[in-house]
């Protein structure tokens, strides 16, 4: 008996980043929106306790100990249910590693659904956020899917209404970003400046609700990208391609370093993902279609 989940990677359509906390994080207002670029997590009864595996191109730079979000999410399911976590979790990983796209939050969620069912948990939709919440700011969001506003550390979610699909290029860049490390620069080129409260843009809302990509474009803004760009200069050179193949917009995927671009429609999509590719200025590009669904036992 095994339970396969499938979870999706995310795009912030909007990251609008306030000051530091005391607790070193920042308050956000994070329009989170699903994609379908998806990991699938298989979880299966073990007699040695807690195991993971990992398959996938990246799947050599995805830890394989506890200190895997999968692992933890395991644990932490395991302890509140007083029962052993003899559970091995395979992650068949197509979320780019260190992107930017909550690959590892996408497992997190992904193992915390597969467990609950394979143990026969019965664990509330509430416990499962608040255990997601505990493991990460975007563990939840990964539950969750489709799109929504997360606001404190961008663990407190409100779901929001999309009324189309939009089509994404993608372009994977050939090393990754430590988000710690993008939130420091985030602070260091904002030193001495008085940050605004972050808040969510109602043009964007609206784009959203109306399903129009035109809009949408013209809304993004991802407050890190600065931050992103100055760690990783040549990601303006993948941006500059992807404009030039015809893309509405392009902007950083969250911590980067993954560079996202809005298509007006699937051909659009496909030209721009062989467009980027020929640029040379990225590993991979690959079309996505969103909002995708959250975290799904298939
Ligand atoms: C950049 C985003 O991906 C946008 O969705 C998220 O804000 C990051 O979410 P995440 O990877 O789940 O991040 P966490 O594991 O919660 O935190 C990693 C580190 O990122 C920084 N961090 C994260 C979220 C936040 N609101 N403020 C922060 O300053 C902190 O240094 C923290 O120690
Ligand atoms: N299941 C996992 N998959 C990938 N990385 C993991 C996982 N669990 C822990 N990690 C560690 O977390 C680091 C960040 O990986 P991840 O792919 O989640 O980054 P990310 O997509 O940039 O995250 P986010 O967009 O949420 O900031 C990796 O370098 C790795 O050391």
């Amino acid at each position: 008996m095994s339970v396969t989940v499938r979870v999706p990677a995310k795009v912030n359509v909007q990251l609008a980043v306030g000051a530091a906390r005391p607790d070193g994080f920042h308050d956000l207002a994070n329009v989170f929106l699903a994609v379908g670029l998806y990991d699938e997590v298989t979880a299966t009864p073990s007699a040695e306790g807690l195991r993971i595996t990992c398959s996938g191109p990246d799947a050599g730079e995805v830890p394989l100990d506890r200190t895997n979000l999968a692992a933890r999410a395991a644990l932490a399911l395991a302890e509140r249910h007083d029962r052993a976590p003899d559970v091995h979790l395979h992650i068949a990983k197509d979320i780019p590693v260190a992107g930017g796209m909550a690959g590892g939050s996408a497992d997190g969620a992904g193992a915390l659904v597969a467990c609950d069912a394979l143990w026969g948990t019965g664990a509330s939709r509430e416990e499962l956020l608040e255990i997601c919440a505990e493991l990460g700011s975007d563990v939840p969001f990964s539950l969750v899917g489709g799109a929504a506003l997360g606001t404190g550390r961008g663990e407190k979610l409100q779901v929001l209404e999309v009324g189309g699909t939009f089509h994404w290029v993608f372009a994977m860049a050939g090393r990754g970003l430590s988000t710690p490390a993008v939130f420091r620069e985030f602070d260091r080129l904002n030193e001495g400046v008085r940050i605004p409260e972050p808040v969510a843009a109602q043009e964007l809302l609206d784009a959203l609700a109306k399903g129009d990509a035109e809009a949408l474009a013209a809304a993004v803004s991802n407050d890190l990208q600065p931050a992103a760009l100055s760690l990783f200069p040549e990601l303006a050179d993948t941006l500059a391609a992807g404009r030039a193949a015809g893309a509405l917009t392009g902007l950083v995927s969250g911590s980067g370093p993954t560079t996202a671009f809005l298509a007006k429609d699937a051909a659009a999509a496909t030209e721009i993902a062989r467009a980027l590719l020929a640029s040379g200025t990225c590993r991979s590009a690959r079309a996505a279609q969103a909002p995708a669904p959250g975290a799904t036992v298939i």
